[in-house]
């Protein structure tokens, strides 16, 4: 792919409004973008989408930048690559840390879209031109979730995600139910259950949701397995997921009907493409999961989500659903719930430089 340089920032902004998850609540982002620069001076972009503590996986921002500093980068020098796909393999020598692979992984893809003058979308078989688009309500308190969801249904989202947990599950999601009688709505529970809630999880079933989302332990698949065969809503697995491996043993064991895929999470496009090809092949539905991302990886969100198995609408929002002025231009955006697959070469958005620069807290570069 004749690199020339690999360049990292950390870069971080507050959200909009804070993020609430039982887990925790996120008020700023910090993300780590990747710029890969090839000998004609193309670049390519990804992002890393670990966050700054690990609350959600094993890694934080701090992880990535040391494995990506230490391995990654050096691995890459030392073995010039042809395709994104050897990255993969060349990154296989390194244990897990999915997210520090991803973040270079998907600016390999972009740069390689770039120089093959075509679509990121289209050069990995995504046959979509617009992707439904979904949001997540992630409030403390049950009127202004109620008055979130109200506000992004107006706004043309077809697809509304609950952050629950017991103490704001049933009366939350019936109370949305309610005013919304046709709304596909789904929740996700982020690990707050254990097997000991059955009868709470139960309950949900006649609301109708479109799925639960990772009820039970973020590594558990034997329990999840013994959970779906007692409820009608179908279980979705979304931390669980980390590898091909993990979304074959969730489908052998029956522990979800659903995957969330986040290219971000499982080492990058190679390895979401091969978890997607699995699901397709075994009539497993799957959408696209979000982060709380910048526009890179939405962008590259938009390419993967256009590949067929993507049925369900995913977490891919308008820029400013989290934003007030993201690091992309053209923003991403929503309209009558749907968002474009752009055309032009790689992940189809350039990289607003003010913005980073604006929001950079560190950079690194590495000469090849
Ligand atoms: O970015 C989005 O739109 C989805 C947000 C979300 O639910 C989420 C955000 C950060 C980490 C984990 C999750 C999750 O899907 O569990
Ligand atoms: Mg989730």
């Amino acid at each position: 792919m004749n690199l020339t340089a690999i360049n990292a920032n950390i870069i971080s902004m507050p959200l909009k409004q804070p993020f609430h998850t039982h887990l925790g609540t996120v008020y700023e982002r910090e993300s780590i973008i990747v710029e890969a620069v090839d000998k004609d001076g193309i670049n390519g972009f990804g992002e890393g989408v670990a966050f700054s503590s690990p609350w959600y996986t094993e890694e934080t921002v701090g992880t990535s930048w040391h494995v990506m500093e230490e391995f990654l980068i050096p691995l890459l020098k030392k073995n010039p690559i042809s395709h994104p796909k050897d990255a993969s393999i060349l990154f296989g020598s390194i244990r897990r840390n999915h997210m520090a692979k991803s973040a270079i992984e998907l600016a390999l893809w972009d740069l390689y879209a770039k120089q093959k003058q075509v679509s990121l979308s289209r050069l990995i078989g995504g046959e979509a031109d617009k992707i439904p688009s979904g949001v997540v309500v992630a409030s403390k308190d049950e009127a202004e979730a109620l008055e979130q969801t109200a506000m992004y249904v107006e706004e043309g989202y077809q697809r509304i995600k609950v952050k629950i947990s017991p103490a704001n599950d049933y009366r939350l999601l019936s109370r949305i139910r309610n005013a919304f009688p046709d709304l596909p709505i789904m929740a996700d529970a982020n690990s707050a259950y254990t097997l000991n809630d059955v009868d709470r999880l139960k309950s949900l079933d006649e609301l109708g949701l479109l799925m639960i989302e990772q009820p039970l332990a973020h590594n558990d698949f034997l329990e999840h397995a013994k959970l779906q065969s007692k409820l009608t809503t179908a279980i979705c697995l979304d931390e669980s997921i980390n590898s091909y491996e993990d979304a074959v043993l969730a489908a052998e064991l029956g522990s979800c009907r659903i995957i969330s895929i986040k290219a971000g999470k499982v080492g990058g496009l190679t390895k979401a493409i091969r978890i997607h090809d699995f699901c397709r092949d075994r009539g497993i539905p799957v959408w696209c999961g979000g982060m709380i991302e910048f526009g890179v990886s939405r962008a590259h969100n938009i390419a993967l989500a256009s590949l067929p198995g993507f049925t369900i609408p995913g977490d891919i929002s308008s820029s400013s659903r989290f934003w007030e002025e993201d690091i992309i231009t053209p923003e991403v955006s929503v309209e009558n719930g749907w968002v474009t697959v752009p055309k032009s070469p790689g992940i189809g958005f350039e990289v607003n430089w003010r913005r980073l620069e604006q929001t950079t807290l560190s950079s690194m570069a590495f000469h090849f």
